[in-house]
């Protein structure tokens, strides 16, 4: 039986515990186990149950506080990234071993684990050994994708997690829920983007002509991959986390190992629906 991952990825802040807590809420909604493992050795707070938290194995504190090797916050969070990635064997333990177990992955902010760090390649390639399905889910923050300069920005950081990590990848726009009706207008061209036009807005801006040429590459070469759309992602509509989901579901085809299982309660009282769908119906 397969396993499914989702690996929560994105920049700081860009809403990747929400997006966790969101989602075990909407799938226990729906009847659906989904479980959390916390990756990121800084977290304080977590609104959704954790299954499994890094700072069992080690937390960033600690490492800044160790007189012999004197990281800061974003040395000491690679450094505990890399100790982690030798010692995967805590993450095989603390997971063990349930049948069609969904587990999602909230993983740190640092977006250099992302761009060229191997850490998160690794995680990737030993989940598949013990037989994950794994889809990377990228987010970025809506509010910093309404201008063509910054959403050129949030989808580089997007394509070069997807091109580092080989698998497949959701892009999403989280925060949706903060936009006025004006920008929502504005973003949906940003969804899937025409990358010709946006050279068009960002060049018509640029004085010089280097840059102007540079901006047109980017373009183009986001362009020719032609892989990076992004989905919206309202945590406070169901609907639009409903289609986020099974974006995802269809990408690790979820589902289609699955065996019908009869919910308990119904079978005790299935005798009791069945008399109860074929009583005469009541004179009225
Ligand atoms: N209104 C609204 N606020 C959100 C949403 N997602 C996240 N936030 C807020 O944005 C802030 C950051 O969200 P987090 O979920 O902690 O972001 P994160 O990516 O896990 O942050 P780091 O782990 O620090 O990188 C919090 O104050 C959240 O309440 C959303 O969909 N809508
Ligand atoms: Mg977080």
């Amino acid at each position: 039986m397969p396993r499914y991952a989702q690996l929560v990825m994105g920049p700081a802040g860009s809403g990747k515990s929400t997006y966790c807590a969101t989602m075990v809420q909407h799938c226990e909604a729906l009847g659906r186990a989904v479980q959390v493992v916390n990756l990121d050795p800084a977290a304080e707070l977590f609104s959704y149950p954790v299954m499994a938290d890094i700072r069992e194995l080690i937390e960033v504190d600690d490492v800044m506080e160790d007189e012999s090797l004197r990281f800061g916050p974003n040395g000491g969070l690679v450094f505990c990234m890399e100790y982690f990635a030798n010692n995967f064997n805590w993450l095989e333990e603390s997971l063990g071993h349930v049948e069609d177990d969904y587990i999602l992955f909230d993983c740190p902010g640092q977006i250099e684990l992302y761009t060229h760090l191997p850490v998160m390649k690794q995680l990737v390639e030993q989940l598949q050994q013990w037989e994950f399905r794994v889809c990377g889910v990228f987010l970025v923050d809506s509010q910093f994708m309404v201008e063509s300069f910054k959403f050129i920005s949030g989808i580089l950081a997007a394509l070069s997690a997807m091109i580092s990590l080989e698998i497949p990848q959701i892009n999403i726009m989280t925060k949706m829920d903060l936009l006025s009706k004006k920008a929502k207008k504005e973003i949906e061209k940003y969804l899937d983007p025409d990358m010709y036009s946006m050279i068009e807005d960002s060049t018509n801006i640029l004085k010089s002509k280097m840059f102007k040429k540079l901006t047109k590459s980017i373009c183009g070469l986001i362009d020719d991959y032609g892989m990076v759309r992004f989905l919206p992602f309202d945590r406070s509509d169901e609907e639009s986390i409903n289609i986020v989901l099974q974006h995802i579901d269809f990408t690790i085809q979820y589902g289609e190992d699955l065996e019908f299982k009869e919910p308990k309660e119904c079978e005790e009282d299935k005798s009791a629906l069945v008399d109860e769908y074929f009583q005469d119906p009541v004179d009225e």
